[in-house]
């Protein structure tokens, strides 16, 4: 038999990864369809997010015990910090909202329901619990972003107002970020007995489940916010 890996995470919670990954959002948002004020909503949440999911790399860092894993938490804080963050100031700048503004947004019950998992997840176990909990962020939104681009109804360029979204999670900055998770889950999870998998399984489709709720909220701001 195969030695356990991080495909297995998948496929045990296979329903919830493809609600995850193939959500109405992500459909509407490839042909350009979704409503702005949805992504709107989306992109001023997931600021707020961002800060907490940097919290989270920067426990993984405290977490490290060596060098090489001290590194792969840096890698996720500056991808954080120096390119998505941008991205949404970018965006929110273009409609008139400045990063003051952005800083006072009230966070939805979705986005803290989130990050809190994550952050609790990985102070109350070890390093790899905490990568299980970040896992379907930084790996689910590159195999996004290879989805949208398989699409027939996918529209790039200037005539789809989220083609920058796309761009950002397709190019080689975030796929490489991506396969650097997936080598690290995989090497550890290659000789863990099956009571430790299933444990590591129950936190990454917890995780997933609460992506899902992340954009649902979206088409639901009043029942949130
Ligand atoms: C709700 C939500 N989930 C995932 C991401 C994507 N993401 C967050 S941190 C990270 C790794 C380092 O940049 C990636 C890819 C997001 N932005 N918002």
């Amino acid at each position: 038999m195969d030695s356990p890996n991080f495909c297995l995470l998948k496929n045990r919670c296979h329903d919830d990864w493809q609600a995850y990954t193939q959500h109405r959002f992500l459909r509407e948002l490839a042909d350009g369809s979704l409503p702005k004020a949805a992504f709107q909503h989306y992109l001023q949440q997931d600021y707020l997010f961002l800060i907490h999911f940097a919290r989270a790399y920067a426990l993984a860092a405290y977490k490290s015990r060596t060098l090489a894993d001290l590194r792969q938490a840096h890698e996720g804080l500056k991808a954080i910090l120096d390119l998505e963050l941008g991205l949404h100031v970018e965006y929110c700048a273009g409609w008139g909202i400045s990063e003051a503004a952005l800083e006072q947004t009230p966070e939805a019950r979705p986005t803290t329901a989130y990050t809190r998992y994550v952050l609790d997840t990985g102070q109350r176990g070890d390093l790899l619990d905490l990568h299980v909990a970040l896992a379907p962020c930084v790996i689910g939104y590159a195999e996004i972003a290879d989805w949208i681009n398989a699409q027939s109804f996918t529209v790039r360029g200037a005539a789809n107002p989220y083609d920058a979204w796309i761009g950002m999670y397709e190019s080689d900055e975030f796929q490489a970020a991506a396969q650097s998770e997936r080598d690290w889950i995989n090497a550890r999870m290659e000789r863990l007995p099956a009571p430790r998998i299933a444990q590591i399984a129950q936190i990454f489709r917890e995780a997933t489940r609460l992506e899902t709720d992340f954009w649902a909220m979206n088409f639901e701001e009043s029942a949130y916010s």
